[in-house]
């Protein structure tokens, strides 16, 4: 019997999973694909229909129906590669049961933006302190790309950053496809920050937008954030990087534009009135950037960047102070 040289399980069921099991499906060298996700119904839909019937429900699933399950535990030794892609916000919840030695020797993908609440730790920190995941072992895919283009086959180009760039170089070679490009990084803090700060400029794109201002002032707030971006990953990870590339400017460029980022669409709704709980409700995905901004806020009482966006941000999200006022005053103070 054939023994596939690689199998990678997938790890989560939203939009960006679906995404990433088309993406592999899609190369054609030499592996096997699981997928976990929790909803026992939709995994028996794509048992059946070969569909993920709540998210990019277009696409058509290739993986083995014996290889979909909710068994995580199951799932994941099986495999070699895990590419998780549960929200930052749910991780712990997901991992409920699972212990370091379920995770020693893996090699861990992770496509999650977003900070782990409470530990206020972005994905790599997290399964190093939590789980025993050696830094040479992990690998973070981050860069400009909405699941929904993937779906329609849209040119994209991520980037996959790791410790180790011939362990990048060798998932690359399993991830891009005729429609994905791959760049290899060795900067995994500044690629997983720079993804998380991302989110939450998008939601303060989408409040501006919402409380009334132009294309022109959105402009200036986004020159803002990259420079603030950019201060804040050099408090962090201080090495030579250009943020002008694609995994930090643009990945910036396309959440703060795109009428597909779900953390425009929730700050939009915010600047337009709704409160947190309606606009979560009424977009039924999960805008990264609420639940980061307040992580945040806790792990920069220890840098003390001059952050002017995300405080503002997070006074509307938290602190219910009105998003006209705090707009005004951050237009203030940009230049
Ligand atoms: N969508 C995109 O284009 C991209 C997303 N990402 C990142 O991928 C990650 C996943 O996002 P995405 O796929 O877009 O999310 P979606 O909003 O599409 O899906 C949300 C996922 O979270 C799960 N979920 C929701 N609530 C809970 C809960 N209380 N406990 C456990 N799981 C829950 C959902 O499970 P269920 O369906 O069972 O409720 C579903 O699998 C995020 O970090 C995001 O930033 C990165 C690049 C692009
Ligand atoms: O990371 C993304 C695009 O690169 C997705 O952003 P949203 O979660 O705002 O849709």
């Amino acid at each position: 019997m054939h023994t596939p040289k690689h199998k990678i399980a997938v790890i989560g069921g939203g939009s960006w999973a679906t995404a990433n099991v088309k993406i592999l499906t899609d190369n054609t060298t030499d592996k096997e694909i699981f997928w976990w996700m929790r909803n026992a119904g939709a995994v028996e839909h794509i048992h059946k229909f070969r569909h993920n019937p709540n998210y990019l429900s277009s696409v058509e699933i290739g993986v083995p129906a014996k290889n979909v399950s909710t068994n995580l535990k199951a799932i994941i030794e099986q495999a070699d590669y895990l590419l998780l892609n549960v929200p930052a916000a749910f991780l712990k919840e997901a991992f409920t049961g699972i212990t370091p030695a379920d995770l020693a020797g893996k090699k861990i993908v992770s496509a999650i933006k977003g900070i782990v609440p409470d530990e206020n730790q972005i994905i790599g920190e997290f399964l190093n302190q939590h789980y025993n995941v050696p830094f040479s072992h992990f690998l973070v895919i981050s860069g400009p790309c909405h699941a929904e283009e993937v779906a329609l086959e849209k040119l994209s180009y991520l980037t996959i950053a790791s410790r180790d760039t011939a362990l990048a170089a060798e998932f690359a070679g399993m991830f891009n496809n005729r429609y994905i490009k791959t760049i290899i990084s060795d900067d995994i803090y500044g690629t997983e920050y720079g993804a998380v700060l991302k989110n939450i400029y998008a939601i303060a794109s989408g409040i501006c937008h919402g409380v009334g201002y132009g294309d022109n002032f959105q402009a200036v707030l986004i020159s803002n954030a990259i420079r603030e971006l950019e201060r804040f990953v050099a408090a962090v990870h201080p090495i030579n990087r250009d943020i002008k590339e694609s995994a930090y400017l643009g990945d910036l460029l396309v959440t703060a534009y795109s009428q597909f980022s779900r953390n425009r669409t929730f700050g939009n709704m915010i600047g337009k009135g709704y409160t947190v709980k309606s606009a979560q409700l009424e977009m039924n995905m999960i805008a990264e950037g609420y639940y980061a901004v307040n992580c945040l806020h806790q792990v920069n009482k220890q840098y003390k960047v001059h952050m002017p966006i995300c405080t503002a941000v997070y006074a509307i999200l938290y602190q219910k102070q009105s998003p006209a006022l705090e707009m005004k005053h951050l237009a203030e103070e940009l230049s």
